[in-house]
């Protein structure tokens, strides 16, 4: 369904990296000089603490909040140095977000959701729906296309998110306790379908979770402690070098 270049292997190198990231709210440091890489089409899973500022990453990485130092770079592109305007179209075109919850507009149907963000990108309605409604189908949730998110469950709900996040074909997906408000059962099948989509477009997905059983689908676990990335060998290295620069 998506209509992007071949690319190279996962194995190639970093899609994503950010060296030295520090953000502060007020007094709070949230990042005191975190580096990671997201190689193309990688499942990195962040655990750690509630407040360890994994969210706060996140937030950087995905160019929504612009750190007060450190650099993250996208597919050779420094995101400090955009102008806001090839940010936000960044933002549409490559990446996807999916968060815990209420990120669905709840005047809209499951279909109309979905559809939003090719049309947002310019796509003629009939064929918006279309494809939105094969988006829907391969996340189990064609049958509650015409409903609106408060008549849906919360794991239909999650994988409605879910194909909103990647009908555009996002090089990346940042997912933030995409499961935090659902059952076991029905985290398995999203985490499931997250993991099987992305695997099958080759899409790298940034997944934040305090919970092992989720972070188990990832090829590779970093652990957020005060600001830091503390595990995760190329992380730690990198690390290392921010403080030595710092
Ligand atoms: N917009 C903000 N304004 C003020 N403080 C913030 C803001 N965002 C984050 N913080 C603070 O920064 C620190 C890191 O927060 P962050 O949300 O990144 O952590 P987290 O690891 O994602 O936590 P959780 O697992 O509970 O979501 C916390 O002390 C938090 O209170």
């Amino acid at each position: 369904m998506s209509t992007r270049e071949p690319r190279p292997s996962p194995e190639s190198s970093a899609l994503i990296s950010a060296h030295g990231l520090r953000k502060s709210y007020g007094r709070t440091e949230a990042l005191r000089g975190a580096s990671l890489e997201l190689r193309e089409g990688e499942i990195l899973a962040v655990a750690g603490a509630s407040g360890s500022g994994k969210s706060t990453l996140l937030h950087c990485l995905s160019g929504i909040v612009r750190p007060d130092e450190g650099v993250v770079t996208y597919g050779g592109e420094q995101l400090g140095l955009l102008p806001e305007g090839r940010l936000g179209e960044l933002r549409r075109s490559d990446f996807g977000v999916v968060f815990q919850f209420g990120q669905l507009i709840p005047e809209l149907t499951a279909l109309d959701n979905v559809a939003m963000p090719l049309l947002l990108a310019g796509m003629r309605r009939g064929p918006a729906q279309q494809q939105a409604g094969e988006w829907l189908e391969r996340f189990g949730v064609r049958g509650q296309a015409e409903l609106r998110p408060g008549e849906m469950s919360g794991g239909q709900s999650q994988r409605v998110t879910l194909a909103r996040a990647l009908v555009t074909g996002p090089r990346v997906v940042f997912a933030d306790e995409p499961t935090g408000a659902l059952d076991t059962l029905a985290g398995e099948q999203v985490m499931t379908a997250l993991v099987h989509t992305a695997r099958e477009s080759a899409t790298a997905v940034l997944l934040i979770t305090h919970d092992a059983q989720v972070a188990a689908y990832a090829d590779r676990e970093v652990v957020m402690s005060d600001g830091v990335l503390r595990s995760g060998s190329d992380d730690v290295v990198g690390q290392e070098a921010a403080r030595r620069e710092g």
